[in-house]
């Protein structure tokens, strides 16, 4: 799959202070990627080099196959959003896309990026009459008015309540099944994580993962827990898993295990070998939440 953006060994330093640490990031075409890390990460000082808006200290980056180097050749063919939108508050969402279109001379894609960001029916009214989510799909209207193959943006759920930012995610899908490859940022993993394919998580300016998020929750410990049928066994079932290899405490008449998502099989084979039947036997994955904040713990924010 050829990707959307690529960086290699990306850096962008503030005198002493690195925001951007050797990033290497791919981000497929067609699909929504998450860009998450708690705040002051790096997510904005990244988009903004990919937007030409301030140059890396160090290392390349490619945006639609073109090289940062010559970002006029790419920008026209990308959307964005970055420090928040700002509309004229007295002009309907028609008008100041009118404004916008003229200068980008797209008019004739106002009806349609007005349909898809379900704007339409209030598309007279006043912008100062609008919700925050309102106004935050009205940007994303706008930087889709270049028809873009590439849609960057960044944290556009801020400020958002839950309905709100359910909104967001419906219309990031809903790019996403037209083929705009989409790459958001937010420094909350649960707002992105029902419409992402995939996202890349970074703390203090140096990636954590990059992939799916299906492949992040197989690579985690779980909790399991198990009950014996004799609670005169915990002791002995605690010291047969410690020989196993994995992490366990025993707490009043049960054991809890760290150990892969799949280990329940293994336990249940382990404990029969040594004549010990258990009772209970069950397993909770973690939360992505606490995957995020077991991945970025200490830098606060998340
Ligand atoms: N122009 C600048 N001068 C000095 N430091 C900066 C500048 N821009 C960003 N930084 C610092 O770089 C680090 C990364 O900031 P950045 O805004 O990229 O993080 P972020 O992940 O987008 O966080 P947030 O969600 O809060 O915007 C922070 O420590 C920030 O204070």
């Amino acid at each position: 799959m050829p990707e959307a953006i690529v960086t290699e060994r990306l850096t962008k330093r503030h005198g002493a202070l690195v925001a951007v640490n050797h990033l290497d990031m791919a981000v497929p075409t067609g699909q929504v990627t998450g860009f998450v890390g708690p705040n002051g990460a790096g997510k904005t000082t990244t988009i903004r080099m990919l937007l030409g808006l301030i140059r890396p200290t160090s290392g390349a980056a490619w945006v639609l196959g073109e090289p940062l180097t010559s970002a006029a050749a790419y920008l026209q063919r990308v959307g964005s959003l970055v420090d928040g939108p700002a509309f004229y508050p007295a002009l309907s969402a028609r008008k100041n896309l009118l404004v916008l279109a003229r200068l980008a001379e797209t008019v004739d894609r106002i009806e349609y990026v007005l349909d898809a960001t379900g704007l339409r029916g209030r598309a007279d009214d006043p912008v100062a009459t609008y919700s925050m989510g309102m106004r935050q799909r009205l940007a994303i209207a706008a930087a889709m008015l270049p028809n873009p193959e590439l849609l960057i943006l960044d944290e556009p759920a801020n400020g958002l309540d839950p309905a709100g930012i359910r909104e967001i995610r419906k219309l990031l899908r809903a790019l996403a099944d037209q083929d705009i490859t989409v790459f958001v940022s937010s420094h909350q993993l649960s707002e992105l994580e029902q419409v992402s394919d995939r996202v890349v998580l970074l703390r203090t300016g140096e990636l954590v993962y990059q992939g799916a998020l299906t492949d992040l929750l197989a690579g985690q410990s779980a909790q399991t827990t198990a009950r014996p049928e004799e609670a005169g066994d915990v002791g002995a079932l605690a010291g047969i898993i410690e020989r196993h290899g994995w992490t366990v405490r025993a707490e009043d008449n049960q054991v809890i295990i760290s150990a892969p998502a799949d280990a329940a099989g293994t336990l249940n084979r382990l404990a029969h070998q040594h004549g010990i039947t258990l009772a209970e036997l069950h397993t909770r994955p973690p939360t992505l939440e606490e995957i995020f904040f077991d991945l970025t713990e200490g830098e606060g924010g998340a």
